[in-house]
């Protein structure tokens, strides 16, 4: 651990172990580097028993929490039914979809999650949002640690992070029009009914659809203007991260183009932080200030998109770049 500036000495924070309710002076956690796998507690260096005398949810003072979004040692471990020969080797059998990661979004990054078929980015992705819950590690959002929440005391929190699925189709109630998707995100929000249309009508403009299709159900939308949908739908919440998992694979080249534009103004206007999760080096290329490649449940390498896909380190990532045809891809991630 690195020793603490020399300085004029700080008074002590007025709560030891004990976190004030909320607000912008909230102590931060040193979290700028990804913590290592397993790392207990949170604040290294915290004195012994700090853990057990921290409230749910909050974490302890003292350092500065740059991350947003601070993934420590998460492992998934799902349990599978052994249909083979269970008496004889047990019924269930553990499958590791997530192995001991590390990661932290800091606020600003678009982050690009790449990796082949199911090395667990999704998983990763659900953890993140607490759809699923991690087998070990925390899942820390801005200074709280979401792991040790449930209920209702987690909802508030789980809204910062909104997901835009690969099939925004599915993901969006075929029984309810544009207006009341994006009218209920509005709603759970805290924006009053009364600015519900009108702030509607202007997320649509933001993700370039016409607010007249508000009116509309889902399956009268185009493939592209569902995602676009999904992605307002997203937004209405005012969510401090976006986690787009796979959002244009669905869609033909052209309309890949143009969310992934629409992807790029939203954060530059609007500041978003993103996880884009993608096997498209060059949509990622493009996109991200930072990559990290997935390979069987593990982070193998991270760093900024010339790092990771100019100069690769680690083999996977180099078979991972071998991979993509040539001309098309190759081209566009070399320019
Ligand atoms: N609910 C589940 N129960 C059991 N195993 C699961 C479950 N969800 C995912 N898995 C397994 O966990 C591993 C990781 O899956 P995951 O969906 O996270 O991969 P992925 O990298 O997102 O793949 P893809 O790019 O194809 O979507 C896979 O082996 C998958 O079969």
């Amino acid at each position: 651990m690195r020793a603490p500036p020399r300085g004029p000495r700080r008074e002590p924070p007025p709560h030891r172990g004990r976190l004030p309710r909320a607000g912008p002076a909230r102590p931060r956690l040193p979290l700028r580097a990804p913590l290592r796998r397993g790392a207990r507690p949170l604040r290294r260096g915290a004195p012994a028993g700090a853990t057990a005398r921290r409230p749910p949810g909050r974490l302890l003072g003292g350092g500065v929490v740059t991350a947003l979004l601070a993934l420590g040692g998460i492992t998934k471990r799902y349990e599978l039914e052994r249909r083979v020969l269970p008496r004889l080797l047990g019924r269930r059998r553990p499958h590791l979809a997530v192995d001991g990661v590390s990661l932290a979004v800091e606020r600003g990054d678009v982050l690009g999650l790449v990796g082949e078929s199911g090395c667990g980015k999704s998983t990763l992705a659900k953890i993140m949002l607490r759809l699923e819950d991690p087998t070990e590690g925390r899942v820390v959002l801005d200074g709280t640690d979401l792991t040790a929440l449930r209920g209702a005391a987690l909802r508030p929190h789980r809204r910062r992070v909104q997901m835009v699925f690969q099939d925004a189709g599915a993901s969006l109630n075929p029984r309810k029009t544009g207006a009341t998707l994006v009218g209920e995100a509005l709603g759970l929000a805290g924006l009053p009914r009364r600015d519900h249309t009108a702030r509607a009508a202007e997320l649509l403009r933001q993700v370039g659809l016409d607010a007249g299709l508000l009116a509309r159900y889902p399956h009268e939308l185009s493939g592209g203007q569902k995602q676009r949908l999904a992605i307002a739908r997203a937004l209405a919440m005012g969510p401090d991260l976006l986690v787009l998992d796979e959002p244009v694979s669905a869609l033909d080249v052209s309309l890949q183009a143009q969310i992934l534009m629409l992807l790029m103004a939203l954060r530059d206007r609007l500041g978003l932080t993103m996880v884009f999760i993608s096997h498209d080096l060059a949509l990622v290329h493009h996109l991200c200030n930072r990559v990290a490649v997935m390979s069987a449940g593990r982070i193998v390498e991270a760093g900024s998109p010339a790092e990771v896909l100019h100069r690769p380190r680690h083999d996977y990532t180099r078979r991972l770049l071998a991979a993509v045809p040539r001309g098309h891809h190759r081209t566009r991630i070399a320019t």
